[in-house]
Protein backbone atom coordinates (compact mmCIF):
# COMPACT_ATOMS: atom_id res chain seq x y z
CA UNK A 1 0.00 0.00 0.00
CA UNK A 2 1.72 3.44 -0.78
CA UNK A 3 1.97 6.29 1.54
CA UNK A 4 -1.17 8.59 0.21
CA UNK A 5 -3.68 5.31 -0.21
CA UNK A 6 -2.80 4.35 3.45
CA UNK A 7 -3.40 8.08 4.81
CA UNK A 8 -6.63 8.83 2.40
CA UNK A 9 -7.72 4.81 3.89
CA UNK A 10 -7.15 5.79 7.62
CA UNK A 11 -8.76 8.98 7.45
CA UNK A 12 -11.71 7.87 6.23
CA UNK A 13 -12.13 5.70 9.76
CA UNK A 14 -12.79 8.92 10.87
CA UNK A 15 -16.30 9.35 9.21
CA UNK A 16 -19.29 8.70 11.08
CA UNK A 17 -22.90 8.42 10.81
CA UNK A 18 -25.56 11.12 9.82
CA UNK A 19 -21.83 13.47 9.26
CA UNK A 20 -21.45 16.40 6.37
CA UNK A 21 -18.13 15.74 4.92
CA UNK A 22 -16.09 18.07 3.34
CA UNK A 23 -14.38 16.26 0.02
CA UNK A 24 -11.30 17.66 -0.50
CA UNK A 25 -9.40 17.55 -3.79
CA UNK A 26 -5.96 15.44 -5.57
CA UNK A 27 -4.24 12.23 -5.21
CA UNK A 28 -4.54 11.40 -1.65
CA UNK A 29 -8.14 12.69 -1.59
CA UNK A 30 -8.88 9.79 -4.01
CA UNK A 31 -8.12 7.23 -1.87
CA UNK A 32 -9.95 8.84 1.03
CA UNK A 33 -12.87 8.57 -1.69
CA UNK A 34 -12.90 4.81 -2.06
CA UNK A 35 -13.04 4.23 0.94
CA UNK A 36 -15.64 5.91 2.07
CA UNK A 37 -17.58 5.21 -1.37
CA UNK A 38 -17.12 1.08 0.17
CA UNK A 39 -18.63 2.73 3.75
CA UNK A 40 -21.77 4.32 1.93
CA UNK A 41 -22.03 1.44 0.16
CA UNK A 42 -22.20 -0.83 3.21
CA UNK A 43 -25.29 1.53 4.47
CA UNK A 44 -23.31 4.62 5.53
CA UNK A 45 -25.39 7.73 6.07
CA UNK A 46 -23.45 11.47 5.15
CA UNK A 47 -23.60 13.92 3.04
CA UNK A 48 -20.59 15.22 1.27
CA UNK A 49 -19.47 18.96 0.21
CA UNK A 50 -17.37 18.81 -2.77
CA UNK A 51 -13.99 21.34 -3.22
CA UNK A 52 -13.87 20.98 -6.93
CA UNK A 53 -15.21 19.64 -10.29
CA UNK A 54 -13.02 16.62 -10.18
CA UNK A 55 -13.98 15.65 -6.70
CA UNK A 56 -18.03 15.76 -7.74
CA UNK A 57 -17.00 13.78 -10.47
CA UNK A 58 -15.28 11.08 -8.69
CA UNK A 59 -17.65 11.82 -5.68
CA UNK A 60 -21.13 10.54 -7.96
CA UNK A 61 -19.25 7.66 -9.51
CA UNK A 62 -18.58 6.14 -6.15
CA UNK A 63 -22.53 7.19 -5.37
CA UNK A 64 -21.22 9.21 -2.50
CA UNK A 65 -24.39 11.54 -2.00
CA UNK A 66 -23.94 15.13 -2.33
CA UNK A 67 -25.06 18.14 -0.72
CA UNK A 68 -24.59 21.88 -2.32
CA UNK A 69 -22.68 24.68 0.12
CA UNK A 70 -25.48 26.54 -0.05
CA UNK A 71 -27.51 24.32 1.63
CA UNK A 72 -25.62 24.54 4.67
CA UNK A 73 -23.90 26.50 7.12
CA UNK A 74 -21.51 23.96 8.66
CA UNK A 75 -19.22 20.76 8.19
CA UNK A 76 -18.65 18.50 11.13
CA UNK A 77 -15.78 16.83 9.34
CA UNK A 78 -13.22 17.93 6.01
CA UNK A 79 -10.41 15.69 4.63
CA UNK A 80 -8.54 17.00 2.08
CA UNK A 81 -4.62 16.62 1.32
CA UNK A 82 -1.79 19.22 1.43
CA UNK A 83 1.26 20.20 -0.80
CA UNK A 84 3.62 20.84 2.44
CA UNK A 85 3.06 21.05 5.79
CA UNK A 86 4.79 22.11 8.55
CA UNK A 87 5.54 21.48 12.82
CA UNK A 88 2.41 23.21 13.82
CA UNK A 89 0.35 22.19 11.11
CA UNK A 90 0.30 24.87 8.90
CA UNK A 91 0.22 24.40 4.94
CA UNK A 92 0.30 24.85 1.27
CA UNK A 93 -2.35 24.15 -0.39
CA UNK A 94 -3.97 24.56 -4.39
CA UNK A 95 -1.01 22.32 -6.07
CA UNK A 96 -3.94 20.82 -7.60
CA UNK A 97 -5.67 24.72 -8.26
CA UNK A 98 -8.68 24.04 -5.81
CA UNK A 99 -7.83 26.34 -3.13
CA UNK A 100 -10.45 28.80 -3.15
CA UNK A 101 -13.26 26.28 -3.07
CA UNK A 102 -11.05 24.51 -0.36
CA UNK A 103 -10.81 27.47 2.03
CA UNK A 104 -14.39 28.25 1.43
CA UNK A 105 -15.26 24.92 2.41
CA UNK A 106 -12.18 24.92 5.22
CA UNK A 107 -14.03 28.11 6.79
CA UNK A 108 -17.01 25.98 7.79
CA UNK A 109 -15.80 22.96 8.87
CA UNK A 110 -15.85 22.02 12.70
CA UNK A 111 -12.93 20.22 12.40
CA UNK A 112 -10.19 19.34 9.64
CA UNK A 113 -7.78 16.65 8.49
CA UNK A 114 -5.54 16.02 6.22
CA UNK A 115 -3.81 13.77 4.49
CA UNK A 116 -0.53 13.57 3.23
CA UNK A 117 2.24 11.50 2.20
CA UNK A 118 6.12 11.62 4.04
CA UNK A 119 6.90 13.87 1.32
CA UNK A 120 5.05 16.52 2.32
CA UNK A 121 6.25 17.32 5.73
CA UNK A 122 8.61 20.03 5.71
CA UNK A 123 10.36 22.12 8.72
CA UNK A 124 9.42 25.91 6.90
CA UNK A 125 7.04 26.74 4.36
CA UNK A 126 8.03 27.86 0.73
CA UNK A 127 10.06 25.15 -1.07
CA UNK A 128 6.46 24.22 -2.80
CA UNK A 129 5.39 27.26 -5.37
CA UNK A 130 2.93 28.91 -3.32
CA UNK A 131 -0.62 29.35 -5.40
CA UNK A 132 -2.15 32.82 -5.85
CA UNK A 133 -5.93 32.76 -7.48
CA UNK A 134 -6.03 36.16 -9.28
CA UNK A 135 -8.81 37.56 -11.19
CA UNK A 136 -8.21 37.41 -14.92
CA UNK A 137 -8.80 41.10 -15.00
CA UNK A 138 -5.57 42.87 -14.04
CA UNK A 139 -3.55 39.80 -13.39
CA UNK A 140 -0.48 41.03 -15.26
CA UNK A 141 -0.50 44.32 -13.02
CA UNK A 142 -0.86 41.99 -10.02
CA UNK A 143 1.89 39.53 -12.01
CA UNK A 144 4.22 42.48 -12.24
CA UNK A 145 3.93 43.66 -8.50
CA UNK A 146 4.92 39.82 -7.18
CA UNK A 147 7.96 40.35 -10.07
CA UNK A 148 9.27 43.66 -8.17
CA UNK A 149 9.15 41.32 -4.86
CA UNK A 150 11.33 38.97 -6.20
CA UNK A 151 9.02 36.06 -5.85
CA UNK A 152 9.58 34.86 -9.23
CA UNK A 153 5.85 34.78 -10.37
CA UNK A 154 4.76 32.09 -13.13
CA UNK A 155 1.39 32.05 -14.66
CA UNK A 156 -0.07 28.65 -13.95
CA UNK A 157 -0.32 26.62 -17.19
CA UNK A 158 -2.24 23.67 -18.90
CA UNK A 159 -1.33 22.93 -22.71
CA UNK A 160 0.09 26.16 -23.79
CA UNK A 161 -3.29 28.17 -22.30
CA UNK A 162 -3.80 29.56 -18.95
CA UNK A 163 -4.94 27.06 -16.23
CA UNK A 164 -8.40 28.25 -14.99
CA UNK A 165 -9.78 27.57 -11.84
CA UNK A 166 -13.10 25.98 -11.15
CA UNK A 167 -14.60 29.49 -10.40
CA UNK A 168 -13.27 31.13 -13.51
CA UNK A 169 -9.78 32.50 -12.22
CA UNK A 170 -6.45 32.09 -13.02
CA UNK A 171 -3.02 31.01 -10.67
CA UNK A 172 -0.10 32.51 -10.15
CA UNK A 173 2.76 30.25 -8.32
CA UNK A 174 5.68 32.25 -6.34
CA UNK A 175 8.49 30.43 -5.68
CA UNK A 176 9.46 31.94 -1.99
CA UNK A 177 12.22 29.58 -1.09
CA UNK A 178 11.38 29.94 2.80
CA UNK A 179 8.29 31.57 3.71
CA UNK A 180 9.70 32.96 7.33
CA UNK A 181 6.65 34.64 8.68
CA UNK A 182 3.32 33.17 6.79
CA UNK A 183 0.78 35.33 9.01
CA UNK A 184 2.79 38.44 7.57
CA UNK A 185 2.85 37.00 3.66
CA UNK A 186 -0.98 35.60 4.18
CA UNK A 187 -1.99 39.39 5.00
CA UNK A 188 -0.31 41.36 2.79
CA UNK A 189 -1.62 38.67 -0.31
CA UNK A 190 -5.01 39.12 1.34
CA UNK A 191 -4.63 43.17 1.12
CA UNK A 192 -4.04 43.15 -2.51
CA UNK A 193 -6.73 43.93 -4.69
CA UNK A 194 -6.88 40.89 -7.12
CA UNK A 195 -5.85 38.27 -5.55
CA UNK A 196 -9.19 36.42 -5.07
CA UNK A 197 -7.48 33.33 -2.50
CA UNK A 198 -3.79 32.10 -1.62
CA UNK A 199 -3.00 28.92 -0.86
CA UNK A 200 -1.50 29.71 2.78
CA UNK A 201 -3.78 27.43 5.15
CA UNK A 202 -2.74 28.86 8.54
CA UNK A 203 -4.10 27.46 11.90
CA UNK A 204 -7.05 25.53 10.27
CA UNK A 205 -5.87 21.63 10.37
CA UNK A 206 -6.76 19.58 13.58
CA UNK A 207 -5.36 16.76 12.76
CA UNK A 208 -2.65 15.20 10.05
CA UNK A 209 -2.33 11.95 9.37
CA UNK A 210 0.53 10.80 7.14
CA UNK A 211 1.35 7.27 5.40
CA UNK A 212 4.82 6.22 6.66
CA UNK A 213 6.34 2.87 5.90
CA UNK A 214 5.42 1.53 9.44
CA UNK A 215 1.59 2.77 9.40
CA UNK A 216 -0.14 5.90 9.29
CA UNK A 217 0.66 8.34 11.81
CA UNK A 218 -1.69 10.84 13.85
CA UNK A 219 -0.21 13.82 14.27
CA UNK A 220 -2.54 16.71 16.42
CA UNK A 221 -2.43 20.47 16.15
CA UNK A 222 -0.67 21.75 19.31
CA UNK A 223 -3.48 24.35 20.76
O1 LIG B 1 -4.60 21.52 -2.44
C1 LIG B 1 -4.86 20.62 -3.20
C2 LIG B 1 -5.59 20.81 -4.46
O2 LIG B 1 -5.84 22.17 -4.69
C3 LIG B 1 -4.43 19.22 -2.88
O3 LIG B 1 -4.99 18.87 -1.67
C4 LIG B 1 -2.93 19.19 -2.79
O4 LIG B 1 -2.40 19.65 -4.03
C5 LIG B 1 -2.40 17.79 -2.51
O5 LIG B 1 -2.67 16.95 -3.57
P1 LIG B 1 -2.18 15.44 -3.64
O6 LIG B 1 -2.90 14.71 -2.57
O7 LIG B 1 -2.55 15.03 -5.04
O8 LIG B 1 -0.68 15.43 -3.44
Amino acid sequence: MNEKQMAGGKAADYIEDGMTIGLGTGSTVYFMLQKLGKRVKEGLQIKGVSTSDSTTQLAKSLDIPLISINEIDQIDLTIDGADEVDAELNGIKGGGGALLYEKVVASISSKIIWIVDSAKLVESLGTFPLPVEVLPFGSHQVFRLFEKEGLQPSFRKKEDAYFITDSGHYVIDLKMESIKHPEKTASWLDGITGVVEHGLFLNMADLLIVGEAGGPAIIYRKK
